[in-house]
């Protein structure tokens, strides 16, 4: 089948690389031509596991091309997909104007009746919106050319984006029509065979299925943080709790990790939207509003235990940082929870060392104003000079530390553990101080 795919970001291009790994022929525009002319070179704008090798082999077999142009765009195919951003406005509400541009773009060129896919996270009733701008403008063109718009909201992590592409735990669509019904089935069809994982639906539907996905989500975080700052103070250990609860199958293992609260690209924004949402039906959303809450309380947690450790102030202090990316396995900075901790503790006139495999170009934007931060070529280096080392993302190579080497290293012989990564009683056993989230320890 020829796709169309606007938007050549994470949701962009992996939607167009994996539409073309199964044979169809996929165009991705997107309106920032220095992406396109690197995408056109080779050069992958992200970093996110097999994305390279995909977008590479597509490019060469001529399955995957890239381009800025909405005349081609439309010339290309008659299935349309919208991918591009959809951030939190000033007031938290999805910023509609990408995918209300693209409609309108859309229509001024259509050249062909078309069926257009809205995978960009949106509202419920944008469709509906989408449709009307796409058809104000055929209109004023005076054309007999039908539209037909549809939701197939995305639901792929960041770090293995890919693998949830190609193997989707569901595949939302939401039609207006039997017909699109059909083109969606078919298009999904290699992504679904032999495991029945499409559900079809009326439009609205398929898009409160993401939001509502999202923010239960959340909500599980977000109760598991709660009961991590309870656990601290009642010499309890979330992660005996986490075990406990999560071998009930109500309840399930996944997704019950204490931390540093939320971030990334999606859950605080999502979580926004979705409250703008109710605020405008009249709806209180009070769980969606104490999720978010939790949040940003939870953010500031490591910062409040470096600061009690050093007796209510950290002026002067070097703290060692692991991670900067939001989670491991991606380059994604976007609010991520060492945002928040690395202008808590540099407000507070410490230093901050920081390392992190993948994310440090993209902190480094994000701290360019920021005094106080150097950033280091490994994980041993940001410990050096340091007083105490915090922990802010799991990635792999932080796993298994040399602990004693650490205990030798550090000046206040402390580690921080955002993410509950190691065994408190064998950090202790090489000589460290360790404070964990929810590890029964209200220092
Ligand atoms: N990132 C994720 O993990 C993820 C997962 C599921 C769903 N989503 C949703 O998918 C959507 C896209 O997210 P993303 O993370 O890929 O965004 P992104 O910010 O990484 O990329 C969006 C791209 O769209 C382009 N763009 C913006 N306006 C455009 C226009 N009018 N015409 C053409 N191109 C335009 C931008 O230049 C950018 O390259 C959002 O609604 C998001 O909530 C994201
Ligand atoms: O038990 C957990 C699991 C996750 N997190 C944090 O939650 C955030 C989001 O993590 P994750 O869901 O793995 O990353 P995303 O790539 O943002 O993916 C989410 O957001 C996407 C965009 O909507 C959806 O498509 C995905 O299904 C949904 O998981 C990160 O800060 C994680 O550190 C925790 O604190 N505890």
């Amino acid at each position: 089948m020829r796709v169309t795919v606007i938007g050549a970001g994470y949701v962009g291009l992996v939607t167009s690389g994996c539409f073309a790994d199964v044979g169809n022929d996929v165009v991705c525009i997107d309106t920032d031509p220095k992406k396109i002319e690197r995408l056109t070179h080779g050069k992958i704008p992200l970093r996110e596991p097999g994305l390279d090798a995909i977008v590479a082999r597509n490019s060469t077999a001529g399955r995957l091309k890239f381009s800025t142009s909405y005349q081609e765009a439309v010339a290309h195919a008659s299935v349309i997909f919208i991918a591009v951003g959809t951030p939190s406005s000033e007031d938290g509400s999805a910023d509609l104007s990408g995918v209300l541009s693209c409609a309108h773009a859309l229509g001024e060129k259509i050249v062909r009746d078309t069926l257009v896919v809205i995978k960009s996270t949106v509202p419920v009733g944008t469709n509906d919106q989408v449709l009307a701008a796409l058809q104000k403008e055929l209109h004023q063109r005076d054309t007999n050319v039908q539209v037909r718009t549809a939701s197939n909201p995305e639901f792929l992590k960041e770090g293995a984006a890919v693998d949830d592409f190609m193997r989707p735990d569901r595949i939302i669509v939401g039609v207006n029509d039997a017909a699109a019904a059909d083109i969606l089935r078919a298009l999904y069809l290699p992504f679904n065979r032999n495991r029945d994982r499409l559900f079809i639906m009326d439009v609205r539907s398929a898009e409160f299925t993401k939001y509502a996905a999202n923010a239960m989500l959340a909500l599980r975080i977000s109760f598991m943080n709660e009961m991590a700052d309870m656990a601290d103070r009642l010499g309890v250990d979330i992660e005996e709790v986490r075990h406990g609860i999560g071998a009930d199958p109500r309840i399930g293992p996944h997704f019950l990790y204490a931390g540093m609260g939320f971030g990334g690209s999606c859950f605080p924004k999502d979580l926004r939207a979705l409250v703008r949402l109710a605020d405008s039906i009249g709806e209180p959303a009070l769980l969606l509003r104490s999720s978010l809450q939790v949040n940003e309380r939870q953010r500031g947690i490591l910062f409040e235990k470096i600061k009690a450790f050093f007796g209510g102030n950290v002026q002067g202090k070097t703290i060692a940082l692991w991670g900067l990316a939001f989670k491991a396995n991606t380059d994604d900075m976007r609010e991520a929870p060492s945002i928040m901790l690395v202008d808590l503790l540099t407000r507070f006139g410490a230093r901050v060392r920081a390392y992190d495999p993948a994310a440090i170009n993209n902190a480094r934007q994000i701290f360019k104003t920021t005094q106080g931060i150097t950033f280091t070529a490994s994980a041993r280096e940001a410990c050096e000079d340091a007083d105490v080392l915090a922990v802010v993302t799991e990635w792999l190579e932080f796993r298994s530390p040399d602990f004693e080497w650490l205990a030798a290293t550090l000046t206040h012989k402390a580690l921080f553990d955002g993410r509950n990564l190691y065994n408190p009683a064998f950090v202790r056993a090489s000589g460290l101080q360790y404070f964990g989230v929810g590890r029964g320890q209200s220092n």
